[in-house]
């Protein structure tokens, strides 16, 4: 199979320095594109995260010989604050999810709208509402997307489990930076979001499937002629983000404690409370696998201001932890949940998963230009079927 993963910025949306907006393109010139063995395709997925609901809209080349299609350009929007915020007013949700279609109604031309499916896969803060509030802000979508002019598939909108996040996350790394075709380089993916963190790697010991706890652990599917078996893990933690952290409608005041104590040792303390022994530290987390770390792994490293071209090991967070948890003990930080978040950073990735401190994570917000997350690969899923079990 060829892959195309030139992609280059070609034209901005809204703002054109407004990072939650841009679109990429670029692949074949045109004159380039063969005309009869290959044609042009649009696919919609909406990503509802806990901390706010965005738009992919992906172009994609399908040409006939080659089993999955070229990805052309990727326009991405995003708003916040998730769709979790609007438990007691659905009609909100419904209007979210109107506003961004726009987006799409922009990006895909009028003749391909009822051919172009839309998607909506939610997340963590769906998850964590009462099963009652979350329906109604599901059903209040599946209203909008009805009206749409859109093609609008079975299931098309609906609550997604933490090991699909995963799975789904590893095929777009893995597709962004054309690994599938090699099986054995492709890279693992580390994501933390407001409510939820995954891990997933492609074993290379046998071990590593025989000595999960459950079978949930291991994630099968197939892909050009070849089923890959991933390790994967997701798990919910509780976190104290923010100073004011709402919720499903309601708003918690989040304080230290003044009796406490304060510094890295104590704070790594707390922090171990909460990850040791319940995550599964896989059998191999071996040096030369390469894995990507994004969304809050990679803003909490640009806060830190620890990210050098993309780089980090992980005793770099604990060096930044440290350094941050440390200095506030004499003066009062300039931003008051960095200590914890780094630490808990820290913690997750050594007495959570059990990485060594010399680890070198890719931290990376886009790969070739477009998100990375579990969007494209949840409608390359979509479009081909690819039967994860
Ligand atoms: N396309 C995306 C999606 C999320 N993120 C970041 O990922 C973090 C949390 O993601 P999220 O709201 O989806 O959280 P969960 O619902 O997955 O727990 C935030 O820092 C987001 O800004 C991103 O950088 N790019």
């Amino acid at each position: 199979p060829s892959w195309n993963h030139h992609l280059t910025v070609v034209e901005g949306f809204g703002c054109p320095n407004d990072p939650r907006s841009y679109v990429v393109g670029g692949g074949l010139p045109l004159e380039g594109r063969p005309a009869n063995h290959s044609r042009i395709s649009y696919a919609v997925m909406f990503d509802a995260g806990s901390t706010g609901t965005r738009i992919h809209v992906y172009t994609f080349i399908q040409s006939e010989s080659v089993e999955l299609p070229v990805l052309d350009n990727e326009m991405f929007h995003s708003v916040k604050p998730g769709l979790s915020a609007y438990a007691d007013s659905p009609e909100m949700a419904g209007h979210t999810v109107r506003m961004l279609l726009k987006v799409a109604k922009k990006t895909v031309p009028h003749l391909e709208w009822k051919r172009t499916p839309v998607v909506l896969r939610a997340t963590a803060g769906l998850r964590l509402l009462p099963a009652e509030k979350a329906q109604a802000l599901l059903d209040q979508i599946q209203h909008v997307f009805d009206e749409s002019p859109f093609l609008v598939p079975d299931k098309s909108v609906s609550i997604m489990n933490g090991t699909n996040e995963g799975i789904l996350a590893w095929i777009s790394v893995n597709f962004l930076t054309g690994e599938y075709s090699k099986t054995k380089n492709t890279v693992g993916i580390l994501d933390l979001g407001g409510g939820s963190t995954q891990i997933t790697f492609l074993p290379k010991l046998r071990k590593t499937i025989e000595s999960v706890p459950a079978a949930d652990y291991v994630a099968r599917f197939d892909i050009f002629n070849t089923t890959f078996e991933l390790y994967t893990y997701s798990s919910c933690l509780p976190k104290k983000f923010r100073d004011e952290w709402s919720f499903g409608g309601l708003t918690y005041q989040v304080s230290g404690d003044s009796d406490g104590y304060t510094g890295y040792k104590t704070c790594y303390q707390e922090v171990l409370k909460v990850v040791k022994g319940i995550i599964h530290q896989p059998f191999e987390l071996e040096d030369n696998t390469v894995f990507y770390a994004f969304s809050y792994y990679y803003d909490r490293a640009v806060d830190a201001g620890g990210v050098q071209r993309g780089v980090l090991k992980v005793r770099d967070f604990k060096k930044r932890a440290k350094e941050v948890c440390n200095k506030m003990t004499k003066s009062p930080p300039a931003s008051s949940f960095l200590c914890m978040d780094l630490t808990y950073i820290t913690c997750l990735l050594k007495d959570g998963f059990g990485f060594k401190e010399t680890t070198v994570l890719q931290l990376t917000k886009k790969v070739n230009n477009v998100e990375s997350s579990w969007a494209l690969g949840a409608v390359l899923d979509h479009l081909h079927n690819l039967k994860i079990h």
